[in-house]
């Protein structure tokens, strides 16, 4: 069933308003899970560049959080592999994919509400430079810490909530705090599962500009989950579309646009955003 359109960089020709992507970093191979009978992530091959940005599209329970469940480890598949800068990590424990360079944003649990932004994001940063270096202890290593927890709030469109609580920050903001506290670990790959959902509709282009700069910074590999079609035509290299836990085709916007598969599965009312993506 799946239909893979080409992929930017795949053809090692992409089109001029297209990047180059060549290294792989992820990858999935028969990806499949099972809950009772029912396949909720069924045979999926995903590829994904280096450094591209790739959106996941489909519609309620097409499986795409269940998807980045089974890539951040938080569930074990029934079938299948997924690779991580080609090294199989498909039984690894959620904390060693981290530690790899795999960020999911909800595995930030040590959002300290009664301490300020900035602290908040230091101690992501002094956590990470304590797993792989030795302990801080001069003041100087400090201000460096604190000098990288602010490059990331700037980053992050948060400097100016620096000195406030935590507890104080909007929805979006704490998205935006989450995020900061993701790239504090010194996450490669971003997995970013929904990030306007649930947050004021004054907010969204705030997040949207967030993950612009991200990705126009261009360090890091970011897959997005999201509905906000407008959002994954605009940031997108790279679409993949799950129907029924099933991967029903992926590539260029322009190319899912003009899939006749993913057209055929729209046009059959299977997909409520249909007229969001202007298909039909
Ligand atoms: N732990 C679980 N146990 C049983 N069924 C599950 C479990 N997690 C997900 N499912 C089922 O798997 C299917 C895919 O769900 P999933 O949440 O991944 O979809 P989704 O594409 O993320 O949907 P949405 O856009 O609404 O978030 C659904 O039918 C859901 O009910």
């Amino acid at each position: 069933m799946t239909e893979q359109t080409e992929t930017a960089g795949t053809s090692g020709a992409a089109s001029a308003e297209t990047a180059s992507f060549t290294e792989t970093v992820l990858a999935t191979k028969g990806l499949t899970i099972a809950f009772g009978g029912h396949k909720a992530v069924q045979d999926v091959d995903l590829e994904v560049k280096e450094k591209s940005f790739t959106s996941i599209i489909g519609p309620n329970g097409a499986g795409k959080t269940t998807l980045f469940n089974l890539l951040s480890g938080q569930l074990k598949p029934s079938f299948g592999s997924i690779y991580f800068k080609g090294q199989d990590v498909t039984r690894m424990a959620p904390y060693e994919r981290t530690r790899l360079g795999m960020g999911r944003s909800f595995q930030i649990t040590n959002v300290f509400p009664n301490l300020s932004v900035l602290e908040n994001v230091r101690l992501a940063v002094q956590s990470r430079a304590g797993v792989r270096y030795n302990f801080f202890s001069s003041l100087h290593r400090y201000r460096k810490l604190e000098e990288e927890a602010l490059g990331l709030l700037e980053l992050v469109r948060l400097g100016g909530k620096a000195g406030a609580l935590a507890v104080q920050l909007a929805h979006g903001e704490k998205r935006k705090l989450e995020i900061a506290m993701l790239l504090a670990l010194r996450a490669e790959l971003l997995l970013l599962d929904e990030p306007t959902a649930g947050i004021s509709v004054e907010e969204v282009p705030q997040i949207l500009e967030v993950i612009r700069a991200l990705k126009q910074e261009g360090s890091r590999t970011i897959i997005l989950i999201e509905h906000k079609m407008e959002m994954v035509l605009d940031l997108s290299d790279s679409i993949a579309v799950l129907f029924n836990g099933s991967l029903l085709a992926s590539g260029p916007p322009a190319d899912i646009m003009n899939n006749e598969t993913v057209q055929a599965a729209y046009l059959g009312g299977l997909y409520d955003d249909a007229a969001a993506v202007g298909i039909g």
